[in-house]
């Protein structure tokens, strides 16, 4: 099955200074796919670079097998590909409505975010400034999806939200891919995003340190610690074969 999302030896290099070296990815279609890492891993800059945002040095990316990264942010976007960035950015004075139709592409139907979100329904007239930040969150990732992807790149939407909230994007984010949406998710709790993923890779000081089955690290801290900060890394496709003792989350805070 040819992957929604492929890199493919991608190198990133910010102020000059190597920071991605030589990644290589698969995210399949209609699944989510977890990318976890300690801060300053390079994970926002490998999504970055996925969407265009900054230069891969060498490498391929590649949407439904065909390559996009000699192609401008914007067609990538009408290639299928959306990024739901670290900060939350909404248009606080248009309503809720509003900044669905700016993000409408296709004549996606507005109805799908709301469904995904009855808590937007709700809201529809409402100015965005107005909304909690876990319903901003929301939309955010409304827009996102009536911007027609096949795939969603989303860094860290937890930051600030009560676990509560987390809970429910998270149960949104796993609906997307009933949407036959593919997702490669960045996320600080890394237990709940195991949860909702198939398959994992742990990035460390910018390199694949694991990539397997997010089952194989649910509930063993240790050993997610373990790539998080210092396991020898692993050639690209081979899964983790001991089970240690789960002993709960690992979140990707410093070291
Ligand atoms: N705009 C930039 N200019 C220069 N260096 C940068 C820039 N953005 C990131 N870096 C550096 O690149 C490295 C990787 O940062 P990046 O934000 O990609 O990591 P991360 O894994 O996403 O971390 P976090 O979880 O803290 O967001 C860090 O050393 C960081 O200081």
């Amino acid at each position: 099955m040819t992957p929604a999302l492929a890199l493919r030896d991608v190198r990133i290099s910010r102020a000059e200074a190597p920071v991605v070296h030589g990644v290589s990815l698969d995210v399949a279609p209609a699944s989510v796919t977890v990318l976890l890492g300690a801060n300053g891993a390079g994970k926002t800059t490998l999504m970055d670079g996925i969407a265009g945002l900054v230069r891969c040095t060498s490498g391929t990316v590649s949407l439904d097998g065909r390559p996009i990264d000699k192609l401008s942010t914007y067609r990538r976007a009408t290639a299928g590909l959306a990024y739901v960035e670290q900060a939350r950015s909404v248009f606080r004075t248009l309503t809720v409505e509003q900044n669905l139709l700016v993000a409408q592409r296709d004549g996606a139907d507005l109805d799908t975010a709301y469904r995904l979100f009855p808590e937007l329904d709700k809201r529809r007239g409402l100015q965005a400034g107005h909304l909690s930040g876990g319903e901003q969150q929301m939309l955010v990732l409304g827009r996102a999806l009536v911007s027609r992807p096949r795939t969603i790149l989303i860094d860290e939407m937890s930051s600030g939200l009560a676990p509560v909230v987390v809970h429910r994007l998270m149960r949104a984010v796993a609906d997307l891919v009933d949407l036959g949406i593919a997702v490669l998710l960045i996320e600080q709790f890394a237990h709940l995003a195991l949860e909702i993923g198939e398959r994992a890779y742990v990035l460390s000081k910018g390199r694949i340190a694991y990539d397997g089955p997010c089952a194989e690290l649910r509930g063993d801290a240790d050993r997610l610690h373990d790539f998080y900060f210092g396991a020898t890394p692993q050639p690209a496709g081979a899964a983790v074969a001991d089970h240690g003792p789960g002993s709960g989350p690992v979140e990707s805070g410093g070291a």
